[in-house]
């Protein structure tokens, strides 16, 4: 309400869509789901803006949105030639998006293979021109889910009586969790030992980024691609990551914060990868009084987990990481789905191409010098007339 002039408010529209927390809600009880979406339909209802509904929306649109809002701010999808021609857009100006959320994480680009697997497909229809782009949704794999997979992992098996050691977690952390808070959600309900859940687990942090890696991998299935050609993990079919890639959200905000985001190469984010993870906790909050102190605790865990997302899941490698730019935002907006979504409901994307379109700031600039130096001849062949 602050942003938008009051004159313009009731014409607004605005949407509310939800997404992974909420889609695991909806899994774990419907109701409260349903109550959650309704309520706050309510009270956006009462603001002067038009109001046109909240839902949840599906993996496949929030893959899909980031893609767009990233390739709509960096206008990949407008090619318009001198001549007044729409033009096919180069593919390889076309960006593939990361988002790393809370709960979910997804992967979008324009493969240089057919999508053999239609489920994982989505088709647009933008400027005339159709895309076909591979996009695919992990619930369960956004950070905060990965890292309490990752603490169920950890302590599976174990004697709960005596400390668990964590290497995702500063040297030096030290804390108690209640045993149930790591199954409380549906990424982890099923994993649940059958006894009851009540012993309180000490942990201790030990700084290990290898250690760390090699029970992150733990949480995927990599078993289930196996004999498949493209595979991700899960079972998932993925094809082979190419062109560029804007990785943003929680993948930017862990990878600010280690100041890896000027393009470093791949044996320089895992050198300090490392060597923060193996900080001392004291020293840490020391050094960040500022920092939140569960974001600080898991800065190590989560690089950690876009290391092994990135890598032994998606499949880049040393060759293709330069290829990843992580950002927060592009043409000055912040991106994510939302952009996208709102593009999208609004149609200010048009399908096809407009039938007279803006000059574009060279052609006038062309149009300009072929006036002047009309004018000069016709002014100089006037001339000529005119002594004679
Ligand atoms: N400024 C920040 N610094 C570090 N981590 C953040 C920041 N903002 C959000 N996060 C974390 O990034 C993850 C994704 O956040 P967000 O994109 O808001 O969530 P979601 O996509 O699940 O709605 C969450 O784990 C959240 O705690």
């Amino acid at each position: 309400m602050n942003i938008i002039p009051p004159e313009g408010q009731r014409g607004a529209p605005a949407y509310l869509g939800a997404t992974a927390g909420m889609r695991l809600l909806d899994l774990e009880n419907k109701t409260a789901s349903d109550m959650v979406l309704s309520e706050v339909s309510k009270t956006i209802s009462r603001y002067p803006v038009d109001f046109r509904g909240a839902r949840i929306i599906s993996g496949k649109e929030e893959g899909s949105y980031g893609w767009i809002t990233i390739n709509y701010l960096l206008e990949s999808f407008m090619k318009y030639s001198f001549g007044g021609r729409w033009v096919r857009p180069v593919s390889s100006k076309i960006y593939g998006a990361l988002d790393l959320g809370g709960a979910s994480t997804q992967i979008s680009f324009i493969p240089k293979v057919e999508i053999a697997d239609p489920g994982q497909r989505a088709d647009f229809k933008l400027y005339g021109f159709p895309y076909s782009i591979y996009t695919h949704s992990f619930l369960c794999y956004g950070q905060n889910q990965a890292l309490k997979q990752m603490l169920v992992k950890a302590v599976e098996g174990k004697d709960l009586s005596r400390p668990i050691n964590i290497p995702c977690y500063p040297a030096g952390y030290k804390s108690t969790i209640a045993q149930a808070s790591l199954y409380n959600s549906p990424c982890t309900v099923n994993s649940a030992p059958s006894s009851s859940l009540v012993q309180n687990i000490n942990i201790i942090g030990t700084g290990n980024s290898t250690q760390c890696q090699d029970l992150l991998k733990t949480i995927y299935d990599f078993n289930s691609c196996t004999g498949k050609d493209f595979c991700s993990f899960d079972g998932i079919y993925q094809p082979p990551v190419v062109g560029n890639f804007f990785a943003f959200s929680a993948f930017f905000y862990t990878f600010d914060f280690l100041n890896l985001t000027s393009g470093q190469d791949l044996p320089t984010v895992k050198s300090s990868i490392q060597t923060f993870c193996a900080r001392d906790w004291t020293e840490l909050q020391a050094s960040f009084p500022k920092e939140r102190m569960d974001r600080l605790r898991d800065y190590c865990a989560n690089a950690n987990y876009i290391l092994t997302l990135l890598l032994d899941a998606y499949k880049f490698n040393e060759n293709n990481w330069n290829s990843i730019s992580f950002m927060k935002q592009a043409a000055d907006t912040d991106i994510g789905w939302t952009l996208g979504y709102m593009l999208n409901l609004t149609n200010m994307i048009p399908s096809e191409a407009p039938a007279s379109v803006r000059m574009q700031s060279y052609d006038v600039w062309i149009a300009a010098v072929f006036f002047i130096v009309l004018t000069l001849a016709l002014g100089l062949l006037m001339l000529l007339l005119y002594c004679r």
